[in-house]
């Protein structure tokens, strides 16, 4: 007999704490927390009586097939996608708050992806991208007071992520790996509860992958949560304790992420053999 809704939440929901409780023994405070959520776009099920929780100070990798809805949780998140309201047992708290103004929950969040790069298309200086993070606008105009403490913040973010020599620059004169550093910079100035970084290495080479994952080390050891969303388990960096995997919309696995990363379950999730390996911290995955 198929589990209940109820059931398949609640044994979900006890694996996330098992794994809370691993990282962080001191009852870290909700920054999310989702139950039976079911999201529909144009007549389609999205998400499927989603359970998914984030506690502060974690750090999590978002796995699944093409369509499986890692781009949808994310913006159910940032309240661009909205659940379907009176579904039966739905809770929906981000900080531990039902309703948000949608503009501050994006100010609680610090958002990456190669989307966002393709948005720089005119010339704007390394600094204003950095400074235009204030605004959650691309790029800053005449009517935006920039307080003394935004520049400062802007200077400080811009020595943390080693991109000094960048600064004077225009973002479209800068390569992918660079400019994707600098996005991470305008993600972080407003000191975002969570980091959400959506294929962030996409057409990156081999050097600007590495060292974007330093960057991405350096902010989990600032404490930030970190919700990394990858199909290349290479970009999971060893400060990432959780994995969830997505298949059809639902949670198909959650949990520590040794015990998720497994040849068995990606295999599972993937409907191809595949195999796993770990060095030096960092998974890797082929088939
Ligand atoms: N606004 C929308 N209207 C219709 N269908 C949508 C909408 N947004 C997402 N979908 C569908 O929902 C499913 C999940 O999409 P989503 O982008 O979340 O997947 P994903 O796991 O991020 O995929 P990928 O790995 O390819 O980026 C897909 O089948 C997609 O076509």
């Amino acid at each position: 007999m198929q589990p209940s809704i109820k059931e398949t939440c609640d044994q979900q929901m006890t694996e996330q704490q098992k794994t809370t409780e691993k990282s962080n023994d001191s009852m870290p405070e909700s920054l999310v927390e989702m139950k039976n959520i079911v999201v529909r776009k144009n007549d389609r099920l999205i998400l499927d009586s989603l359970c998914f929780n984030i506690k502060k100070g974690e750090n999590i990798a978002l796995i699944g097939p093409n369509g499986s809805g890692k781009s949808s949780i994310i913006k159910t998140i940032i309240g661009d996608y909205r659940p379907i309201a009176d579904t039966e047992g739905m809770v929906f708290r981000i900080l531990e708050k039902d309703r948000w103004v949608i503009s501050d929950l994006k100010n609680l969040m610090g958002i990456v992806s190669g989307d966002l790069q393709l948005d720089y298309t005119r010339d704007i200086s390394v600094v204003e991208v950095v400074l235009s993070g204030f605004f959650s606008s691309i790029g800053i105009y005449p009517n935006m007071k920039i307080e003394p403490y935004m520049l400062k913040r802007t200077a400080d973010i811009i020595d943390f992520l080693e991109i000094r020599h960048l600064a004077s620059k225009n973002i479209s004169h800068l390569s992918t790996g660079e400019a994707r550093r600098v996005l991470i910079g305008r993600a972080l100035v407003h000191d975002p509860m969570i980091l959400v970084l959506d294929e962030p290495t996409n057409s990156l080479d081999l050097k600007s992958k590495h060292v974007f994952r330093e960057t991405v080390s350096k902010i989990a050891a600032a404490g930030k949560s970190i919700i990394l969303v990858t199909h290349d388990l290479e970009d999971i960096v060893p400060e990432i304790n959780r994995a969830v995997l997505l298949k059809d919309g639902r949670i198909f696995a959650d949990g520590d992420i040794e015990d998720i990363l497994t040849a068995e379950k990606l295999t599972e999730l993937f409907g191809i053999p595949v195999e796993v390996g770990k060095d030096k911290g960092y998974y890797h995955a082929w088939c």
